[in-house]
């Protein structure tokens, strides 16, 4: 045994979080083993309340504020839609992971009712480097965080072009990964990339990889860029542990409702652009009719609403608390 995480506190135990058999997926040598105690967080009981989690992606504090108020029971800071929206540059290793950390602390200060996943990318290097990209996003308020296996500079997923680093390099930043959240109520999940790295032997790849993320001490795997149905069900099938997967409008992967990738194995669906893909295209739209006409009067209905918006942004609130420190500086200023 190489690493040892502490010991987690006793919690409850689920039936997915480890691969009681053998499986053909368990390829790459064990390098490192943590405790197979099982660790509870707000994710694995929004997991084992609803048994699938749909997790829209957010990129600021307006976007996470309205995932919470469409009723969503969590959600995730896309590094693909922070890329876009505060560098405007595509997710191509471009952000750094105190950009994250600091985006993580407004978003979840703006959606204090869920629990919150950020996008670790690769962890901003090595062990050491896992460890305070961890921390910073325990310290923002982060209820968890997506660690992958790409080679960095890094590329989205479902971009050509992506390399993976060894098995057991990813294997020990998920170890470190581990011992940086200790007790804190943060969930983990290890992504590999190498689903992509050759069309023959990818699948399998990623599989082994996964299950060895696991064994490492990751709380969920995330196999991404599946290219079918099929795939899915492999994955669903031959990994261990809760189970990711990623529904990117446009990418490699078929679209499927919550309740399909159930029925397939899977525990958090992720929408990472679903928010930013709709913005996008409303902004793009309105600004094209804005420059033709001259006007926004006859797209009214694209926009919302002056109290539409101020509704979502809670301005009532605000009024009266401005009024109730009104009324007492008038007390004061009475009694002086
Ligand atoms: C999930 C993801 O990591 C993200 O940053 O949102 C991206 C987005 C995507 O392509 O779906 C990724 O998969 O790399
Ligand atoms: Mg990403």
């Amino acid at each position: 045994m190489l690493l040892t995480s502490p010991s987690p506190s006793p919690s409850i135990r689920h039936p997915h979080r480890h691969c009681l058999q053998p499986s053909p997926h368990h390829r790459h040598r064990r390098v490192l083993t943590v405790s197979a105690a099982v660790r509870t967080t707000r994710i694995h009981r929004l997991i084992e309340e609803q048994g699938a989690v749909l997790m829209p992606g957010c990129y600021d504090a307006l976007t996470a504020s309205i995932v919470q108020r469409s009723g969503f029971p969590a959600a995730f800071i896309s590094g693909y839609a922070l890329s876009a929206s505060l560098l405007g540059k595509p997710d191509f290793g471009l952000l750094t992971p105190p950009e994250m950390a600091e985006t993580a602390r407004f978003v979840c200060a703006a959606a204090p009712l869920i629990p919150i996943i950020a996008d670790a990318d690769t962890g901003g290097g090595n062990a050491l480097n896992v460890q305070r990209t961890v921390q910073d996003l325990i310290a923002a308020g982060a209820a968890g965080c997506f660690l992958e296996d790409q080679a960095w500079p890094k590329k989205c997923g479902h971009m050509r072009g992506k390399q993976v680093i060894p098995a057991e390099e990813h294997a020990i930043k998920i170890a470190s990964a581990r011992d940086a959240i200790g007790n804190a109520d943060f969930f983990l999940v290890a992504r590999t990339d190498a689903r992509a790295t050759s069309s023959k032997t990818g699948l399998s790849d990623a599989i082994s990889r996964a299950n060895l993320y696991m064994e490492a001490g990751a709380d969920a795997c995330f196999v991404e860029a599946p290219r079918d149905d099929n795939e899915l069900k492999e994955i669903g099938t031959q990994t261990c542990g809760y189970r990711v997967c990623n529904m990117l409008e446009g990418g490699v992967t078929p679209l499927h409702t919550l309740e399909e990738l159930k029925a397939m194995g899977f525990h958090l669906i992720v929408h990472p652009l679903t928010t930013l893909y709709a913005s996008a295209h409303a902004t793009m739209d309105v600004l094209r009719e804005l420059k033709e006409k001259g006007t926004t009067r006859e797209c009214l209905h694209k926009l919302a609403t002056f109290e539409e918006f101020n509704q979502l942004i809670d301005l009532e609130s605000w009024f009266e608390r401005e009024a109730r420190y009104s009324k007492l500086k008038e007390k004061v200023e009475v009694r002086a």
